[in-house]
């Protein structure tokens, strides 16, 4: 008997989930659990790798007693994870040594700085694709082993292991295969954005001895097999969540584009087996590679904050009760009034990439209620997203014909018509809404011929909902050079005032 699904295991920043899908890619049963968030410092960021563990191993065993599905049933694993967050563990015992730290966590932006005068910091873009920032995984790894008594000989000794996230799943799904997919290896300021393999110059750079390093794999093929409830299953595949993303929604051709709106927005834009490396401000990243096949890329604008703008609206100013109430409140007024939010809570990614950036509310008169400043913090989404998009248009000629998008925002229909008129292209929202689940089941399935070609999958791909421009021209490009301004005065915010006391660091939501 043929398998009936294939099932994703989607480790994200606040939860993990497992899913259950069927060949036709419909979500046949979800099980999920949230971890715990720990703040050591104003601006750090923890997660513990064991409760993590322990939480896929609940989670794929919940999803199969849901549906009465044993191993048998699942044709494969694939794996979609939180990038640039690190883990390091030992070998011989499988233990981490310490927390992981998050992608979110600002603890060596003071590193980063000093480490950007250094000789050779200035080919580190051309060498990895990224720009030197504490967003990436290689400043965490170089804190960890300097700050944790012994652990840099014990790496050098080959003791212990170093990881992103799906490499510490894969080391445990699979009983001790110490393996990362190129897509998450893009993301860490060591690998080589051209060869696909660990850069010398890179990790000499950044102090990281090449004993603790996994191999470099294709996003698309089996790693190993599974154990106890996943007896005998292949794990096929893992990619980045947002490259997961991309794929499920089946941006498989150079010129096809996602946003994943979620607590900060990811904006991705395939750009084939052609490496379009970015002079505005963007990141070269893999898209996805089957093993064996060339690699294919993607120009990606990384947005910190916009779903956690929202939050902090809610939690910090108290003027809603829920996420969803901020579009009723915009609903109130016509317009922002004037008024423009650049939520640079600790500093702005992409394009700009300044982490002494803050925050500013531009425009405030006395006539600003608080449904104006709902819609300028909508708005602020939308207007981050144009920055993005127009440094693409800047970086690349494959014009965008429509933005397919996903995530928590979606739902708001004021946004998204918002995000239409000011990128002036259709968005485009599909009936499956766990695109990055969807997407890591698509890779795992093709990995093992339970889908025979990507042509099918896209036939798989229903819309839902589709928003489009509907704005004046001029309006939106004047509207646009207002928020150019706003923008302006975050940018040196911290050169000027000095660091505040108190937390400039993730917002994130801290229960389990
Ligand atoms: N109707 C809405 N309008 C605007 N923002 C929303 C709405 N619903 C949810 N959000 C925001 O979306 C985010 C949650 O989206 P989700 O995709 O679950 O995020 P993540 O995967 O990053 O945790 C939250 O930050 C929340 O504030
Ligand atoms: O887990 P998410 O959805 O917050 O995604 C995090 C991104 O992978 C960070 O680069």
């Amino acid at each position: 008997m043929k398998p009936r699904f294939v099932m994703a295991i989607d480790q994200g920043t606040t939860s993990t989930r497992s899913i259950l899908f069927d060949h036709s890619g419909q979500l046949v049963a979800v099980s999920q659990r949230e971890h715990h968030q720990f703040f050591p410092k104003p601006g750090w960021l923890e997660h513990d790798p064991a409760e993590i563990w322990r939480n896929v191993e609940k989670v794929v065993k919940r999803v199969l007693d849901d549906v009465g599905a044993t191993a048998a049933d699942i044709a494969a694993v694939g794996i979609a994870n939180q990038r640039e967050t690190i883990v390091i563990w030992e070998r011989d015992t499988g233990n981490p040594v310490r927390r992981a730290i998050v992608w979110q966590d600002t603890r060596t932006d003071a590193m980063v700085e000093e480490l950007a005068h250094r000789p050779g910091a200035q080919q580190i873009p051309q060498l990895s694709g990224l720009p030197l920032s504490s967003y990436f995984s290689a400043p965490k790894l170089r804190w960890m082993l300097d700050e944790t008594p012994g652990l840099r000989e014990r790496a050098e000794r080959g003791e212990v292991l170093f990881g992103t996230m799906e490499s510490w799943l894969i080391w445990n799904l699979t009983g001790g295969v110490h393996v990362t997919d190129v897509t998450n290896a893009s993301r860490t300021l060591l690998m080589n954005i051209r060869t696909l393999q660990w850069d010398p110059h890179l990790l000499e750079f950044f102090g990281v001895p090449a004993a603790i390093l996994p191999e470099i794999r294709g996003s698309l093929e089996i790693y190993g097999t599974g154990h106890g409830p996943l007896e005998n299953v292949p794990i096929a595949a893992a990619l980045g969540d947002q490259q997961a993303a991309l794929f499920g929604q089946t941006c498989f051709s150079a010129g096809e584009a996602k946003c994943t709106y979620g607590t900060g927005s990811f904006l991705l834009l395939n750009t084939g087996t052609e490496l379009v490396a970015s002079t505005h401000g963007l990141l070269t990243t893999v898209a996805y590679q089957v093993a064996g096949e060339p690699a294919h890329y993607a120009l990606e604008g990384s947005i910190a904050i916009t779903g956690s703008l929202v939050q902090w609206f809610r939690d910090n100013l108290g003027l809603i009760t829920s996420a969803a109430e901020i579009e009723t409140l915009a609903r109130t007024v016509d317009d922002n009034g004037g008024c423009y939010i650049v939520p640079a809570f600790y500093g702005l990614f992409a394009p700009h990439w300044r982490p002494e950036a803050r925050g500013v509310i531009a425009g405030l008169t006395s006539y600003i209620t608080k449904g104006h400043l709902a819609r300028a913090v909508l708005e602020s989404t939308g207007w981050q997203t144009r920055e993005v998009l127009d440094a693409m248009n800047a970086d690349s000629s494959l014009a965008l014909r429509a933005l397919k998008v996903d995530g928590g925002m979606t739902s708001d229909n004021l946004l998204m018509q918002f995000v239409a008129d000011v990128l002036d292209v259709p968005v485009v929202r599909p009936m499956v809404a766990e695109t990055v689940s969807l997407g890591a089941g698509y890779a795992a399935g093709l990995a093992v011929g339970y889908w025979s070609d990507l042509e099918g999958l896209r036939r798989n791909w229903h819309l839902a909902a589709e928003w489009l421009p509907d704005m004046a021209p001029e309006r939106r490009e004047s509207e646009f050079r207002n928020w150019t301004y706003a923008v302006q005065l975050t940018l040196d915010w911290t050169s000027k005032v000095g660091p505040r006391p108190g937390p400039s660091g993730p917002i994130t939501e801290a229960r389990p």
